[in-house]
């Protein structure tokens, strides 16, 4: 298994005022109080209907591995800030609390709780950074690469974005992500290693350009990998040399052996131009097996677009676009205080702010999926206090949070509560799916979504409502504190 913490230190990727508060909480007797904090996002990114949450696997390592070294208490104790006997507990500290969370791979809406922490105050603030950045890290990835297989129609998608990643983690972690999302392999060989992604590839132009011709440089290739041999053929002119010289080794090399040529690798030029020629030139030489893979800066847009203009290509290589998320490279999940325990009363909190999007849904929650009983496709998402059940036996009244009067009878339908528990006490109770399930079950999740909300542009807003009991709580809290004196 890829190794979060042990020597990497990661125990103390945390923001500063972590420790700070968590110090507070410990000298003014809080630091037994429960907390409830939920994790969610405001907005999917690239303006889409839904994301794919990713990085739960992650986070269970993290927590299940998470101390602190004596050199971490030393640091600490350099900073004279810290109590002594807030770095003794810190020596001896273990995650105690709860948590909940949505299983990797399902889509997810903005104002769904996507995880939930109920913990000791210092338990539930130290693990916040790392809790974020990671499940905002690998749901970008997965929500981005998910886009491109979609746009691809069923033509596999090749992930290429290492050398372009921000850094060590944005490849190893973002491979993990994008084959969550639906790519079928990675170019990333350690993410086949420690996740069983699987590794594949092509060839670079400084293999063609190691040898004296390109027809050279292809035939000791064929040799070598007479299997899986797949030629870059744009390294000097893809119609006057990469393809010729492609069908000669083909004719030469391959077929003598009683092997295929796999494919050929376009990465620059007019891909839709070159593309057509290539197929023709292809199937004219009996080579109508042989797929032509594209590559050069791709995202879900030029696919769609090349598809468009009639582009022949069987699969492509998606490197810089996806592996950063460079069209909207932030995944906006927060980490909000919802509700505090005291004496064994769970009392809902809120956050309030001019921007309605961004007052918080107070209390212990579940969130719920209501689906078509005969089309499975997901109707609406509930969010409900936890105490709270949806009954599918009978009609359930779904309501816009702001415009009230916009109602909605949901018949015939049933019901799934969306997350699931993932530690207990401390104790991790959840057994992630392998890598290639979780991918599966993305796929199929994905697929039962409403075309509606699939679209790229201007998709359907699917409904995350709350019940009327939340909603009443809520109101109650904005009303109490809109006319408090805050002093
Ligand atoms: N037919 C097409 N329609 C739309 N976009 C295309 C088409 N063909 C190529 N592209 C895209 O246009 C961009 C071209 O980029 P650029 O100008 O850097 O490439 P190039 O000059 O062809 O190749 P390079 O500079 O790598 O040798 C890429 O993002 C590529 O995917
Ligand atoms: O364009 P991306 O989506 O990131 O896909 C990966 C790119 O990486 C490789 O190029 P290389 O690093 O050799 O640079 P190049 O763009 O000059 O070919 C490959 O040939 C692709 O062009
Ligand atoms: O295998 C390939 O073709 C490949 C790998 C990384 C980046 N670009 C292409």
């Amino acid at each position: 298994m890829y190794n979060n913490l042990g020597d990497r230190k990661l125990s103390m990727l945390m923001d500063f005022y972590e420790l700070t508060m968590a110090n507070g909480y410990f000298a003014n007797g809080m630091k037994d109080d429960i907390v409830y904090f939920d994790m969610f996002f405001r907005k999917n990114p690239d303006g889409a209907g839904f994301s794919i949450v990713a990085g739960l696997a992650q986070v269970i390592q993290y927590i299940k591995e998470l101390k602190f070294t004596d050199d971490d208490i030393e640091y600490l104790r350099s900073k004279n800030l810290f109590k002594d006997e807030f770095l003794k507990y810190l020596k001896d500290f273990k995650f105690s609390g709860d948590i909940y969370a949505i299983p990797e791979g399902t889509p997810v809406f903005p104002g769904e709780p996507l995880l939930t922490v109920r913990a000791k105050t210092i338990d539930a603030q130290l693990i916040e950074t790392m809790l974020l950045l990671t499940i905002n890290h690998q749901s970008l990835i997965a929500t981005k690469a998910n886009r491109i297989v979609r746009a691809a129609k069923g033509r596999p998608i090749m992930e290429f974005g290492a050398r372009r990643s921000q850094g060590y983690d944005g490849a190893i972690y973002g491979a993990r992500a994008a084959y969550i999302g639906g790519v079928v392999g990675t170019a990333t060989t350690l993410a086949d290693e420690v996740f069983e992604v699987p590794a594949l590839g092509t060839m670079a132009h400084s293999w063609v350009q190691m040898f004296e011709s390109e027809y050279e440089s292809f035939k000791v290739y064929a040799e070598n990998y007479p299997d899986s041999c797949t030629l870059l053929i744009d390294t000097y002119n893809v119609i006057k040399s990469g393809i010729p010289n492609a069908i000669k080794v083909s004719k030469e090399v391959l077929e003598p052996m009683g092997k295929r040529l796999k494919g050929v690798r376009l990465d620059s030029g007019d891909i839709a131009y070159l593309s057509k020629k290539c197929r023709r030139m292809l199937d004219d030489a009996d080579l109508k097996d042989c797929n032509i893979v594209a590559s050069n800066s791709l995202d879900e847009f030029i696919i769609t677009d090349l598809l468009d203009q009639g582009a022949k290509i069987d699969s492509f290589g998606v490197g810089e676009r996806l592996i950063t998320a460079k069209s909207e490279p932030v995944f906006g999940c927060v980490y909000k205080l919802v509700a505090v325990e005291r004496d064994g009363e769970i009392i809902p909190k809120i956050k309030i702010s001019e921007n309605e999007e961004k007052i918080t849904n107070p209390g212990y929650k579940k969130a719920w999926r209501l689906y078509d009983r005969d089309t499975n496709n997901p109707i609406a998402d509930v969010i409900t206090l936890s105490h709270e059940t949806i009954d599918d036996s009978r009609p359930y009244t779904i309501f816009d949070e702001i415009h009230v009067w916009k109602k909605k009878r949901v018949t015939n339908f049933y019901v799934k509560n969306l997350q699931v528990p993932i530690f207990i006490n401390g104790e991790c109770v959840y057994e992630s799916r392998n890598i290639h399930e979780i991918k599966k079950y993305c796929k199929n999740q994905v697929d039962n979504l409403w075309g509606e909300v699939k679209r790229f542009i201007n998709p359907h807003s699917y409904y995350v409502d709350l019940s009327a009991e939340l909603w009443n709580c809520k109101q109650n809290l904005i009303n109490q504190y809109s006319f408090k004196d805050h002093k």
